[in-house]
């Protein structure tokens, strides 16, 4: 498959190179960040060793550790990489093999409504410059669905079953992820099990992303700089490479490590954490030769189930995180870029005159 095949006609990518000249004609520039992309240094995250949170085996002094590691990582990262998570790697080439087929469909059949529930997406939705384009296509698929009749996965009949065990496997780690690092910050541990209130396979999402090979990179966005909007997200990524997140004011290159998931903390968690865990800004940089594929399950609560905290006094005022999610849509359509938690402040900073 070439870089970027003539889009329409029944070909499969999507009209990536089209939006990016039409974006480049409007006004906008390359991002200049991408040229300083080759200074980027590459770091290994914190690395986690989950087995004794994930089997009966690990004793109580072991799974203390596991958790206060998980805690440094989580304030001083927002970031970190994890072994023995239990998620098995042959059922994750599966899903590869499968994203792969998915992708290759037609970019009419992509976009079709009924396909995946209608989560597809690609480009940037409302992009008014080049730095809001992200050169990758995706599907956001909510785990309500993925076992829901309504839910059509056209001809490819497995991947509804690969999609499931890894939603499954994924949900599991992000649970005990999450109630190990609620306990960290919590006197009851009672409380800290119960923890996220509100989050079920319901209210959660299982994002599949395919980064094309991109004629512009480095200096362009394979996904744009962005927080996510959840508790935690448990990401899958290939061995190519281009995530990059932000650490002391420079952004710093993810290191791939065959046998690690990635667990960053959403912005929920930052808001019901008081701050002490770091909802870290990241992108992905596209790449000139290779494509790209990631799989990201996103814990999120229902809508209407408030975020809550840790303890008060609490930064933030209540909300829900149908609040949070309508606030973002919001100010994405408004101005282009997601702003996100400065909105939920009980003091908001004095707005520039
Ligand atoms: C975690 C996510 C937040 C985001 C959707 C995504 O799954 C990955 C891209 C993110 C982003 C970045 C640009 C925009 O801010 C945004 C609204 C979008 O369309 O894609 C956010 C999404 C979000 O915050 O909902
Ligand atoms: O593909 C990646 O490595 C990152 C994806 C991501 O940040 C997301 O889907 O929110
Ligand atoms: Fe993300």
């Amino acid at each position: 498959m070439p870089a970027f095949a003539e889009s329409g006609g029944g070909g499969a990518e999507p009209p990536l190179v089209e939006s990016y000249l039409d974006l480049l004609r409007r006004g906008g520039i390359a991002p200049a960040e991408g040229r300083a992309a080759a200074a980027v240094e590459e770091r290994e995250l914190p690395l986690i060793d989950l087995e004794c949170l994930m089997t009966a085996t690990g004793d109580e002094a072991r799974r203390a550790a596991c958790a206060g590691a998980m805690a440094r990582a989580a304030s001083e990262w927002g970031f970190f990489q994890v072994t023995n998570h239990g998620v098995g790697g042959a059922l994750l080439e599966r899903l590869r093999a499968e994203q792969a087929r998915l992708f290759r469909l037609p970019f009419e059949t992509k976009s079709r409504a009924g396909l995946l529930n209608g989560s597809y997406r690609w480009g940037a939705p409302t992009a008014t410059s080049l730095r809001h384009l992200s050169w990758s296509e995706a599907f956001h698929v909510p785990l309500a669905s993925i076992s829901g009749s309504a839910c059509d996965f056209g001809e490819l009949g497995s991947l509804r079953g690969v999609m499931q065990e890894v939603a499954d496997a994924m949900s599991r780690v992000a649970k005990a992820v999450a109630v190990a690092l609620a306990g960290s910050l919590m006197q009851a541990a009672a409380e800290a099990e119960a923890f996220p209130a509100g989050c079920d396979e319901t209210t959660c999402f299982l994002r599949l992303n395919r980064y094309p090979a991109c004629p512009f990179a480095p200096d362009t966005f394979g996904l744009v700089p962005h927080t996510d909007s959840d508790f935690l997200t448990v990401l899958c990524q290939d061995q190519v490479g281009g995530l990059q997140l932000m650490k002391d004011a420079r952004w710093v290159a993810v290191k791939p490590h065959p046998d690690a998931l990635i667990v960053n903390i959403g912005d929920l968690f930052q808001a019901w954490s008081n701050n002490r865990y770091k909802s870290v800004e990241h992108k992905v940089v596209a790449n000139a030769k290779a494509e790209r594929f990631s799989a990201a399950y996103f814990l999120c609560p229902s809508y209407h189930a408030p975020v809550g905290t840790c303890g008060e006094p609490s930064p933030y005022r209540t909300f829900t995180f149908g609040e949070y999610r309508r606030k973002v849509q919001e100010d994405v359509k408004r101005t282009g870029k997601k702003i996100g938690l400065s909105n939920f402040l009980k003091q908001q900073p004095p707005q520039p005159q």
